[in-house]
Parts: C-alpha cells; structure tokens; sequence
C-alpha cells in the first residue's frame, strides 16, 4: 500500500533562491507528523507546496501514489482533496458556526449535510455554539471550529499551518493533544507545522525536524529527543547547553563542564567533539567528575529551578534542578553533566 503522503527529493525556490533544498520523507495512512523549525527555515513553503499554493522546482509529491506536484505536473490546490487550517482561523465572520463548519460540503442533500455538521460540532466538543458567529467565542474554540470545516469533507489529508500560536501556552499544549484525540477518532492522515516543540512531541506520530530549507531529521519524537541527529536538532528539541570537548585516552570527554561518560564510543581519543547537555542533565553535588561553578541566577519556577550555572573559563550553562533553598545567586558549588549527547565537531 501507498503511504498517504510522499515527498521525494523535494526543491523549491523563491527565485533564485533556494528555500527546500532535497527533502523527502513519506506518512502512512492515518499518522500525524508534526514538522519543527525555527522560523524562516521553510516550513510554511513546504506545507505550501503540498496544499498546491507552491510550485516546485525538483522532485515530487505523491498523495496516495499518485504524482500531486513535480517540475511538470501541478494538479490545482482544489482537487488535491487536502484540508488546510490555518493560523488566523480565518473563518467567515458573518457566518454562523454550523454555516462555517458545513461551507465546504454545499452538494451534500441537507439532511445529510446537517447530521454531519452535528457529528463534528460533537467531535469538537462545541455543541450548543451551532448558531453563534466566530467573534463570539474564545481563540481556542474558534480554531477548534476551523478544524471541523477542515474535516467536514473528509480530506486525505489534513494541513495545519501553526494552528495554536495565537493562543497562550497553555491553551496550546491542551489544544495540540485535543486535535490529536479528534485526528486519531476520525483516522485523519495530518501534517502539523510548528516552531513549539511541546506542541510538535504532544501531538505526533512522527517528528520532522527542519533547518535551513533541508530536513534534519524524520523519526518518532521520543527517537528524536533521545538521539538526535546533530546538535542542531538536539538544540531545537530541547533547552540546554552546547560545549566543546575533547576525547580522552580512556574514551570520556573532557569539556569546560569536567569530564563525562559517552555512550558514543566510535570516537578516537584526541577527537574535538560538540557536546549538547540538557538543563536537566547537569547535577549538584560532590563528584570525583564535579568541577567548581558559581550560581549566577536562578530562577524560581516551582518544582524546578532553572540555574545560570559560571564555568571557570567564564561560560554560562543552563541547569534545571529541583529547589533547594542553600542554593541562590552568588553561591559556589560543585557540579557534573550526567547526561550528554556526543556529536562529532
Ligand atoms: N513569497 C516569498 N517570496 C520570496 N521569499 C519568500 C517568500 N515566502 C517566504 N520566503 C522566504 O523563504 C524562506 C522560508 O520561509 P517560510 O515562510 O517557508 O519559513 P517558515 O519556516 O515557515 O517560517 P515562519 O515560521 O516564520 O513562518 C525564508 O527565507 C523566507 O524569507
């Protein structure tokens, strides 16, 4: 069988510029990708691209096999059968919530059209707002309203360009597994943009993370947190620090940050390494490894504290660590990495 969606050594271009550089990468039937990225590394051009609004210079599109995109073939964005959602909602304001919900599905008979616009009021938990208009509800509840006139065809495949950042953090990350639970009952093969990576790990399948026009990596999230590609993904994954070391004779790494165990071991002692320590993989406490550092800031946060951590060459790291009052600004301590992820220089 075809993966829904396959993308094939994918270019595109502004001009002469190059913005989607040999991207491919294929979603089976019913998964959910979510693509990370900082901004201006081309996911909204490649979201583009697959709803028909971009055309591309090399490569192709494949929806169920068949070519969607390519230098020669261009099928319009209307008979791609694939549902965009957008950012801004951008739904009618002088329309109610069932007109909006049930505007994509006009050739329907009535009664049918009505029971199916009921069943996704349901779905998206927003019955009894059938007769309201747009302006009326809350950011949340209009994006949830965009994603039912999304489904309300029954598209392939569903776009959802940044559908949560107008929306607080909070809001966004209930939102993001409140989509996910709509996808998965209604079996929606879905492509998520995002630059959030809470937003991304909560809602997909598979995680593709972007830099610079060219795809970094493709694999579940929890592969992708726990070992990444380089460490410029490890760095969009998540928060922390990025040093350098060397390889020792006894196969450690030596960095500013003291020394520290590698499950990397195809490294030759002397190698000049990248080494990327999470917040929450630096320790405090005596340690034959520990090295002195001096708590530059740290801030409350609850549970957690997050530390600006002084090296002794003067470098600042990140730390997360539970609270503990004996540990405030100015204070010297001992402390060590735990965790590392080894990249070659
Ligand atoms: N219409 C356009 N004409 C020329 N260049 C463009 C156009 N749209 C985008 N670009 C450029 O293409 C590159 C990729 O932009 P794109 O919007 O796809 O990135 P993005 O990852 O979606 O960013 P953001 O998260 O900020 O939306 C950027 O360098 C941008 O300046």
């Amino acid at each position: 069988m075809h993966p829904i969606l396959s993308i094939g050594n994918l270019q595109c271009r502004y001009g002469e510029q190059v913005v989607i550089e040999s991207v491919s990468f294929a979603l089976q039937e019913g998964e959910i990708a979510c693509l990370l990225g900082p901004s201006g590394c081309g996911k909204t051009t490649l979201l583009h691209a697959i709803a028909g609004f971009q055309p591309v210079t090399e490569g192709s599109i494949q929806l169920s096999g068949e070519v969607i995109s390519s230098p020669e073939i261009q099928v319009p964005a209307e008979r791609r059968k694939i549902g965009v959602v957008f950012q801004d909602y951008a739904l009618f304001p002088h329309l109610t919530v069932e007109q909006n919900i049930a505007f994509g599905i006009q050739s329907m008979p009535k009664s049918e059209r009505q029971s199916r616009t009921q069943s996704l009021l349901q779905l998206v938990r927003l019955e009894g707002f059938g007769q309201q208009y747009p302006h009326q509800l809350s950011g949340g509840q209009q994006q949830r309203v965009a994603l039912a006139r999304a489904l309300a065809p029954r598209p392939k495949l569903l776009l959802l360009d940044e559908p949560f950042s107008n929306l607080d953090t909070e809001l966004r990350r209930s939102l993001a597994s409140e989509v996910r639970r709509i996808l998965k009952q209604t079996g929606t093969s879905a492509l998520l943009v995002t630059h959030d990576r809470n937003e991304a790990f909560v809602a997909a399948d598979k995680l593709g993370v972007m830099g610079e026009g060219q795809l970094l990596q493709w694999d579940t999230p929890e592969q992708v947190y726990q070992a990444p590609a380089n460490a410029d993904v490890a760095r969009l994954t998540g928060s922390g620090n990025l040093l350098t070391g060397v390889v020792t004779d006894n196969r450690l790494v030596q960095t500013p940050m003291g020394l520290m165990n590698t499950t990397e071991n195809t490294l030759q002692p002397g190698t000049r390494v990248k080494v990327f320590v999470r917040s929450g993989g630096i320790e405090i406490g005596e340690h034959e490894y520990a090295v002195p550092v001096l708590i530059a800031e740290r801030d409350f946060l609850g549970e957690q504290c997050l530390y600006q951590l002084t090296l002794t060459d003067g470098q600042t790291v990140e730390a997360s660590l539970p609270a503990q009052p004996e540990l405030s600004s100015g204070v010297s301590v001992p402390a060590r990495v735990t965790r590392a992820l080894v990249f070659p220089a």
